[in-house]
């Protein structure tokens, strides 16, 4: 008799089989698809779609190898569903492997003993390329089995198979968790798609694993729905994106974009550095009403009188004519840009009327001699006046973002009026000089953009680029064309279509277009105004009032996930309460789901970190460790002369524990970095930088350092003693926090 193992081979090797087939199969799809001739334009189209969704497929079905069949669910009347990575059939269509998505496959994340739903085993099952490597039972059919009794109590689910994932090494980026999902995890990532749910919970509780699982979810569940608009996933900083890159390719799915604030308006790069205090002030909510105001300031109506001359002709424009062509320009509640040619005509209208009324009047006193034809000459005239254009600009500007923040970040006056509501302290902080672009400026220039509209850059950008495509269909074309009857004599010729004859240049670059390969990744991060079917926020606590505003915008659907703690909020114009963090925007329309176990942090870690935890909020509750390792953190005071080499000496020593990340204090971070620099598997970092990351050896270099120099230091601190896996050291002088909290060990 096969022992379980082995019977659990034989699946496993059928399951493989049939992936192997599904994936020839959809290869050889794909290829004739790409070999079909067509010439109608929407059939191509078609065409071009059929292969985008079977290379889509076959991307899932290729990442799927690893780990294809991990879970097994047999029933009260012998029923068995084995659970994968991906969803299988036979070929008469009956399911063979169950993809973890799906509703069926839900008890294996939350049936318990005393809640079996029906299931009398769960089987966990571990598997190495495609060999089964070690099984774990959980029986869940409490009247058969005495062991169900103590399952029901410790409350995690296949806890063999979770501690070993938790106790592995780490790799330097994260993995998926689909075997190992916990029931208070899996309510989250199995949480309707509608609205917008806030997941709130401490270090280590899996919020980043869970928005990921939970993209890869509503991507499965709400595939067509999503598929066209994508998922963006916002996280805090470049490293935490490239640390979370994989997860979501591991479970076959694209379609995503990750993006850090920065990223968020196509066509620049924000990574200027600037001050916390520059970049609190550029987040304010009240930062909307002061980019309101620069754009209203740009409409101006002159106190005076203008005088302009045309011709030799000396016209005047009255303040009065000028704020009523403005009134009713704004009154289309249009965007500045696109309100502009209605105050425009108004105003060269009134101008013409009035050089009209100059020239054509008659010397005898009797009507004016113009007629239509001259009316319209003169108004060509008076329009094509570079005077008269500079009036114009001066009146009413066309504005890029770029330009209005420029105008107003190097202009103390234009910063004055505009913003009267800020201390000249806040105002200093605004006023600079230079074309390049903080992080912090990203939401100012996304709001700019929404309140001037389009200003012609995006529709000569579109024109260059079609103008381009049609250069390049018509080379494409004039080759053919010149290569095309050389091979055939003179009668042959006559029956033959070259491409040329059946394109002309613009049907040739209409195809192109059709045939655009961007992802819809790409497609999406080049459109400023698109929006999402569903919107991932990584950290969420770090966002200000107005990157809030800049995300609302990409999601007016408001299907979203928040996801992040109040209590590792480090950035100055981060939100340390969800209610007061949120309220502007969403008001009160949005659900709470909180996570309280850790499952990174070992106990003995997260004793300590409770001791900085109690101090930012005594009424906040650490999350509790599913393990503890028995080995206490230690702590060594150096004198800050010898600390890099100390760190350098000790972070060579501790490789041999896996990754280590040295978090220091900003003022030491050149200091470290050069002295550990080059050493393998060892990243120096700071707090910002660390945010989201976890190492299985952490060194925390200038405790008292990281406290004092940010706004949010203990918050910092918390964040920085929570990144572990394994092991913690703590180097430098200690603040008092840490001084009373006496779980140490020495370093040995
Ligand atoms: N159910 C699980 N099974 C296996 N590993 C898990 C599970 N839940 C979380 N983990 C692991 O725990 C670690 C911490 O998870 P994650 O980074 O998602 O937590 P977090 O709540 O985002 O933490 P932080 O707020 O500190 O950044 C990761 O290595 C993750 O893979």
């Amino acid at each position: 008799m096969q022992n379980p193992v082995q019977a659990e081979q034989v699946h496993l090797t059928t399951f493989y089989e049939t992936l192997d087939r599904e994936r020839e199969r959809t290869e050889a799809r794909r290829g004739d698809e790409q070999v079909a001739g067509t010439r109608n334009r929407q059939a191509l189209h078609q065409r071009d779609g059929r292969v985008r969704d079977l290379g889509a497929r076959l991307a899932r079905l290729n990442a799927a190898e690893e780990g294809l069949y991990f879970g097994r669910l047999d029933d009260v009347d012998g029923e068995v569903l084995h659970i994968g990575r991906i969803g299988l059939h036979d070929e008469d269509y009956e399911p063979l492997l169950v993809d973890w998505r799906a509703p069926v496959a839900r008890p294996f994340y939350v049936a318990t003993a005393v809640h079996n739903q029906g299931i009398v085993r769960r089987r966990h099952i571990q598997t190495r390329l495609r060999r089964v490597v070690d099984i774990q039972d959980e029986q869940l059919d409490l009247e058969r089995t005495a062991a169900g009794a103590s399952q029901a109590g410790t409350g995690v689910i296949g806890e063999a198979v979770l501690l070993k994932a938790l106790e592995a090494r780490r790799t330097g980026t994260m993995e998926s968790i689909v075997q190992t999902i916990q029931a208070d995890q899996d309510r989250i990532i199995r949480s309707g798609l509608a609205g917008i749910l806030v997941v709130q919970g401490g270090p280590g509780t899996g919020k980043t694993a869970i928005a990921l699982h939970r993209a890869a979810f509503l991507l499965y569940t709400h595939r067509a729905q999503l598929e066209k608009r994508g998922i963006l996933v916002v996280g805090p900083n470049p490293t935490f994106l490239k640390f979370i890159g994989q997860v979501l390719p591991s479970l076959g799915e694209d379609g995503v974009r990750l993006v850090t604030i920065a990223e968020l308006y196509p066509g620049l790069t924000a990574s200027r550095p600037e001050s916390a205090e520059a970049a609190e002030v550029k987040g304010r909510a009240e930062l909307a009403e002061v980019i309101a105001k620069a754009v209203a300031d740009r409409q101006w109506v002159p106190d005076q009188p203008v005088h302009v001359t045309v011709e030799r002709t000396v016209l005047r424009l009255d303040p009065t004519v000028v704020a009523e062509a403005g009134g009713r320009a704004r009154a289309r509640r249009l965007p500045h840009n696109q309100a502009r040619p209605f105050f425009l005509t108004e105003i060269i209208d009134a101008l013409t009327d009035q050089y009209a009324d100059i020239i054509g009047a008659d010397p005898l006193g009797g009507e004016n001699l113009l007629d239509d034809y001259d009316l319209e000459e003169l108004r060509n005239e008076v329009t094509a006046e570079p005077a008269v254009q500079e009036l114009l600009h001066r009146l009413w500007p066309n504005l890029s973002p770029q330009q209005l923040l420029l105008d107003l970040y190097g202009d103390e006056d234009r910063l004055a009026a505009a913003a009267p509501q800020l201390s000249p302290l806040d105002r200093e902080h605004l006023l600079r000089y230079g074309d390049d672009w903080s992080p912090a400026d990203v939401p100012l220039l996304d709001e700019a953009a929404e309140l001037l509209g389009d200003d012609g850059q995006e529709a000569a950008r579109l024109r260059a680029e079609r103008a381009r495509e049609i250069a390049y269909a018509q080379g494409s074309l004039d080759l053919l064309s010149g290569s095309g009857s050389t091979d055939f004599d003179e009668d042959d010729e006559s029956e033959i279509l070259t491409a040329k004859d059946i394109l002309d240049a613009e049907a040739l670059a209409a195809r192109y277009e059709a045939e655009d390969d961007r992802t819809l990744a790409e497609r999406a991060g080049a459109d400023r105004r698109w929006t999402y079917g569903h919107v991932i926020v990584d950290e969420a606590q770090e966002l200000s009032p107005m990157a809030w505003r800049a995300i609302a915008r990409r999601c007016p659907l408001r299907s979203m996930t928040l996801v992040g703690d109040v209590a590792q909020t480090g950035a100055a114009g981060g939100g340390t309460s969800w209610r007061n963090a949120l309220a502007p925007i969403f008001a009160d329309r949005w659900r709470l789901a909180e996570l309280t176990m850790n499952y990174r942090t070992p106990a003995e870690v997260m004793d300590l970190a409770g001791h900085v935890l109690r101090e930012i909020d005594p009424t906040a509750k650490a999350p509790q460790s599913v393990r503890s390792t028995g080995v206490k953190p230690w702590h060594v005071d150096v004198a800050a002369a010898d600390q890099a080499a100390y760190v350098s000496k000790v972070a060579g020593e501790e490789v041999q524990h896996g990754q280590v990340g040295v978090i220091t204090s900003r003022l030491r971070l050149e200091l470290v970095q050069e002295a550990v620099g080059g050493l393998a598997d060892v990243t120096v970092l700071t707090v910002a930088g660390a945010k989201g990351l976890e190492f299985d050896s952490v060194l925390v270099v200038d405790p008292e350092g990281i406290t004092l120099e940010s706004p949010r230091g203990l918050r910092d601190l918390y964040v920085a003693l929570t990144r572990c896996t394994q092991r913690l050291g703590v180097i430098g002088e200690l603040p008092d926090v840490l001084r009373d909290a006496g779980a140490w060990d020495a370093r040995l």
